[in-house]
């Protein structure tokens, strides 16, 4: 089928790393992001309106801010909204289509790794899977509560471990190790540990690194001291409040 992205500024942009290898129009308002994009993706069309929807599979990647005062016209094959927090009953009053998905990507489908949650209507489940497979790994969810869940864990979660990454950076930089260096280490720190996550439990990672009384403890006490935990179960309650609010 082929897709309508409308929106490519940070996200839609990111997205269309994977996208773009699909038949897509791209439907930007900011005309230097238009420019980027064409500099970017010299073989896509890319327009400044919105044309039909009709025979359409619509990835909607606006801000929920501007969702009120898009004008469309036709019915969408399927809309796929990654809205943060507006809610499928908001989404259906605004946009016509056969079938709807809310979907939450994130920063990573820069490079294709995405953590990308969905839910909406079964029939267009498997669609939606197949194309957003390529940004990366695709989770059905069954309730748009936990897509609003997700939207803290996956959509928000890389800026809140990019501040991860400079704090550890600050902290290297204040004991006098270089700035980049830091971070080429950070980088790769992630990755490993990602990767070690995929089959270990955190906690049992955890343990396996804390020696009695060795500098992992010494450290980890500090981020209790800190109550690094509880600012990240704060996060993420107060991302859920903030994604609900937005269909208010
Ligand atoms: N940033 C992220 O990491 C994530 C964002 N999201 C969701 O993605 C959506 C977009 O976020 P983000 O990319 O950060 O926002 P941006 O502001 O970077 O991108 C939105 C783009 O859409 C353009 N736009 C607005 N209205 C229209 C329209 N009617 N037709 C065509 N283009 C339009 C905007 O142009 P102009 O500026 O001129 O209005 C802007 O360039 C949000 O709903 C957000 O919740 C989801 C997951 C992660
Ligand atoms: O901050 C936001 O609202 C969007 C949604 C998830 C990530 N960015």
């Amino acid at each position: 089928m082929k897709l309508l992205l409308i929106g490519a500024g940070n996200m839609g942009g990111a997205m269309l790393q994977g996208l773009h290898v699909n038949d897509i129009t791209v439907v930007e308002a900011y005309p230097p992001r238009v420019l980027e994009l064409q500099t970017l993706y010299p073989t896509i069309t890319i327009v400044s309106e919105i044309p039909s929807l009709e025979g359409y599979l619509v990835i909607l990647a606006i801000k929920p801010q501007s969702f009120s005062t898009l004008h469309t016209k036709g019915i969408a094959e399927g809309v796929i909204s990654i809205m943060a927090g507006v809610s499928l009953e908001k989404l259906k009053s605004g946009i016509m289509a056969k079938h709807y998905i809310r979907s939450m990507p994130n920063m990573a489908a820069l490079v294709r790794k995405s953590a990308t949650s969905l839910c909406g209507d079964v029939a267009l489940k498997d669609e939606a899977m197949e194309v957003l497979s390529s940004i990366g790994r695709c989770f059905w969810l069954e309730s748009e509560k936990e897509l609003d869940i997700a939207t803290g864990l996956a959509g928000s979660a890389p800026a809140w471990i990019a501040l991860v990454a400079e704090a550890l950076s600050d902290g290297a930089v204040n004991l006098g190790m270089k700035r980049e260096i830091t971070y080429q280490y950070i980088a790769t720190l992630f990755e490993g540990v990602g990767e070690v996550l995929k089959s270990e439990h955190p906690a049992l990672l955890k343990d396996k690194v804390m020696s009695p009384a060795g500098t992992t403890a010494a450290g980890y006490a500090k981020l209790e001291e800190g109550k690094v935990r509880d600012s990240f179960i704060k996060a993420m309650e107060a991302s859920y409040e903030r994604a609900k609010s937005f269909s208010k």
